[in-house]
């Protein structure tokens, strides 16, 4: 799956429409997230807060997780929106789960400015530990 220009647009587009779900009553802060699974097909995620605050799903997490479950085992690619000026890049437990299938992937952060970061996990999260690892 090539990650064109229009596949690009398809994952943020996709990330900006997921935060509109997020229940992020605590923290007031929206996200929204898509991946891109290698047969081509799109998951959607957004934050899911919790009155235990420390249960916190990132929509990060939400996405790749509903990925998994579908049977996906492969990320291409990570979009993140968030209704800020600048973009924001995964926190570092997303990072790690987004390492577990997608090592390589394309991780694309947009917001509401013209700002946007895009990278790489493996520059996200260098000498990653990783399936390979547990031998
Ligand atoms: O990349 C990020 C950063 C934060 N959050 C969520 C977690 C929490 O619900 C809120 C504030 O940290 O934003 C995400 O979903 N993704
Ligand atoms: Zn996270």
């Amino acid at each position: 799956m090539k990650i064109t220009p229009a596949v690009r647009r398809r994952l943020e587009k996709a990330a900006r429409r997921a935060a509109e779900a997020s229940y992020s009553p605590y923290s007031k802060f929206p996200v929204g997230a898509a991946v891109l699974t290698s047969s081509g097909h799109v998951f959607t995620g957004c934050n899911v807060e919790n009155a235990s605050y420390g249960l916190c799903n990132c929509a990060e997490r939400t996405a790749i997780f509903s990925a998994a479950a579908a049977g996906e085992r492969a990320i291409k690619a990570v979009a993140v929106y968030t209704p800020t000026p600048t973009a924001t890049s995964p926190c570092g437990a997303c990072r790690q789960v987004i390492n577990e299938f997608g090592p390589t992937a394309l991780v694309i952060s947009v917001c509401d400015g013209s700002d946007r970061i895009e990278t790489t996990l493996d520059q996200l999260l260098p000498h990653a530990f990783g399936p390979g690892n547990l031998g």
